[in-house]
């Protein structure tokens, strides 16, 4: 929670906002947080197995904690890439909300997991923010 408070800081201040401007939107991007954990299988025949469905993700920003198994890979200038492991670090996605909100100054990136003949692959993703509460709330850009 306190990693997403300093995202949420150092993004709002990138947009030359106050850095309380995020988080006190009330938006639910500090207190409405979930996780998901991963486990891929090795695979014996990754060439034959579909990879996860490529997507974006439906929040303001994901944190997510790799393990040293590659898969990921980012939807980059119409191509796939790699997002390599590097020990001791987290990987921060930018998701749809923030795209809205920045009016697509941040854009929500697509990426997928591809099977993998070494694992398992293991990963957690934490997702600042989510749509449920937002129901209700029309969301557009930031004036
Ligand atoms: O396992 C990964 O590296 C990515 C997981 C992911 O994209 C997600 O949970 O939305
Ligand atoms: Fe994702």
């Amino acid at each position: 929670m306190k990693l997403g408070i300093t995202l949420f800081e150092l993004f709002s201040e990138t947009l030359n906002l106050h850095s309380n401007y995020l988080r006190d939107m009330e938006l639910g991007c500090i207190d409405r947080i979930s996780c998901a954990a991963h486990y891929y299988p090795a695979c014996p025949e990754p060439e034959l197995t579909m990879e996860t469905i490529k997507h974006s993700d439906a929040s303001f920003l994901t944190v997510l904690l790799q393990d040293h198994i590659d898969g990921l890979q980012i939807f980059h200038k119409d191509k796939w890439v790699n997002v390599r492991f590097v020990p001791e670090t987290l990987v921060v996605n930018v998701g749809d909300l923030l795209q809205i909100l920045t009016n697509d100054r941040f854009k929500s990136i697509y990426h997928r997991v591809l099977s993998n003949l070494i694992g398992p692959r293991i990963s957690i993703a934490c997702f600042f923010g989510n749509s449920v509460p937002l129901a209700s709330k029309l969301l557009g850009p930031i004036k």
